[in-house]
């Protein structure tokens, strides 16, 4: 079966967050299951674009509303990856230094219409159009709606949803953008008097599936304002957990970090990456190392970090590193601790690949105190390094750890506040001070297999449904 996933984002070639990881990984795997799959995505300027020589696979023009915008395919000239990427060039409104931006509606459309007209000029067309997030949401409705894209419409199309946080919103002035349709049809776009990409992806794709079943079932109580939508529709729709990639997620192998280990090997491995850690960040190595990775924003549930940090740091031994960006205020108390706690805490407000690999490699429990977390791939990152998670029981942070008094390996809380998730800080020093129990989770969360090839199989089986 010939699978198309549309995306804005693709690891390694444009990375946000956890999308970029679940694109750039399940193409691989749904080819090395005998499926030929493919990705297109907008073309960026990154360094991944600017290391790269590309060749033009098609060129045309295509309609935003009154305009004409002049686009280009385009595909590496050497084989870079393990499948094919196709990257829409729209330099006005792609090609820039950032995925995400204020005028995203337009810049979007552009990049929905122009997938669109490039299939309908192939031969080859897909047998499966897998559409990821709001960017890609009109998709479905287009195909369905759009008299320009009437020969498609028998292609399956199936949208995942990430994060229904975000649906990508925007007024009925610019209504007008999308190919034209039967305006009887318009409140298949419709939710709450506004356009609604990802509402309308809900309504119009053949089926919808979210990052862990928990989260499923989460949003028929909690969807930013979706959960009447999903619990109708939810005949088509299902959780499908997300898996990692263990070829670059493999601390044997991986090259970002100081030192390779196995499971042999893990107790001088890991003590390498995290004598690295605490040099570069001043902290103290002989303590437990407590890290947090991610977007510093709300539904992660950083706003608690300020006074967890405060507290734990003053009443437990241990050693505090964070690696994120997001919401300006939560980088700014984040940063203001430092000089507070010298030698015991540390930030690294930004983004950086390379450390997050060697934060996964050599601290000892990796906080996730989420509020929403629809999969979660850092705490399977974590298991994999032999980190032990300590997470909010919630979406596929549920699904996928269990706490060590539940005979699991990883230590659980209920609800984001202070308090719970300082309980939770000292329930794992005292794992901590057990080290020959604390070793032994270590090796075993190593064997945990998270792996692609279950849920690409899961997809496929879905595809198959419907064709
Ligand atoms: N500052 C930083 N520096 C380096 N690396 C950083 C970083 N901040 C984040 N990352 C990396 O970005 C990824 C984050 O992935 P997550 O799945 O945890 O969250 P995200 O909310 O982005 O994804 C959404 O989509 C994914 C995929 O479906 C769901 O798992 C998730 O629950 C949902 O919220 C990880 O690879 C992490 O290491």
């Amino acid at each position: 079966m010939k699978i198309l996933h549309v995306s804005a984002e693709c690891y390694p070639v444009a990375k946000v967050g956890g999308l970029a990881d679940v694109v750039g990984a399940l193409p691989k795997y749904q080819n090395n299951l005998g499926h030929p799959t493919s990705v297109v995505m907008p073309f960026y300027n990154n360094k991944f674009t600017q290391a790269n020589s590309f060749d033009k696979v098609y060129e045309a023009t295509l309609s935003l509303g009154e305009s004409s915008i002049v686009f280009n395919v385009l595909k590496t000239t050497e084989k870079v990856l393990d499948f094919d990427v196709f990257f829409i060039d729209i330099p006005d409104l792609l090609y820039k230094e950032f995925v995400y931006s204020a005028d995203d509606t337009q810049r979007f459309l552009a990049f929905q219409i122009a997938v669109l007209d490039w299939i309908l000029s192939r031969k080859e067309q897909p047998e499966i159009i897998h559409c990821h997030d709001h960017h890609t949401g009109l998709i479905p409705f287009m195909l369905q709606e759009s008299y320009k894209y009437e020969s498609l419409n028998k292609i399956p199309v199936i949208t995942t949803i990430h994060n229904a946080q975000y649906q990508g919103w925007f007024g009925y002035d610019k209504l007008h953008l999308i190919p034209e349709f039967d305006s009887s049809k318009t409140g298949l776009l419709d939710w709450n008097n506004t356009i609604n990409p990802l509402a309308a992806a809900i309504k119009c794709a053949w089926r919808v599936t979210t990052v862990s079943p928990s989260y499923m079932e989460e949003l028929k109580e909690n969807a930013n304002g979706l959960e009447v939508l999903l619990s109708h529709e939810s005949n088509k729709c299902v959780g499908v957990l997300n898996g990692i990639d263990t070829e670059v997620w493999n601390p044997e192998t991986d090259h970002y970090i100081i030192k390779n280990y196995d499971i042999k090997t893990v107790q001088s491995g890991r003590k390498a990456n995290k004598k690295w850690l605490c040099d570069k960040f001043n902290l103290d190595e002989t303590k437990p190392l407590f890290a947090f990775i991610g977007r510093l924003v709300g539904e992660k549930g950083v706003d608690v970090f300020p006074e967890v940090f405060k507290n734990s740091l003053e009443k437990e031994a241990i050693s505090i590193l964070v690696l994120g960006s997001g919401q300006p205020e939560t980088e700014n108390a984040l940063n203001n601790l430092k000089p507070l706690f010298q030698g015991k805490y540390n930030a690294y407000i930004g983004y950086d690949e390379k450390l997050s690999h060697i934060i996964y490699a050599g601290a000892d429990f990796l906080l996730m105190p989420s509020r929403v977390e629809p999969c979660g791939l850092n705490q399977m990152y974590a298991l994999r390094y032999g980190t032990i998670p300590i997470v909010r029981r919630i979406g596929g942070l549920k699904d996928t750890v269990i706490d060590i008094d539940n005979e699991g390996f990883g230590l659980c809380h209920d609800n984001v506040n202070a308090a719970e998730v300082e309980h939770a800080i000292h329930r794992a020093t005292v794992l901590y001070d057990n080290q020959e129990k604390f070793k032994t989770i270590r090796k075993h969360i190593m064997t945990i297999d998270h792996s692609w090839d279950v849920s690409a199989q899961a997809y496929i089986n879905l595809y198959q449904s419907i064709n």
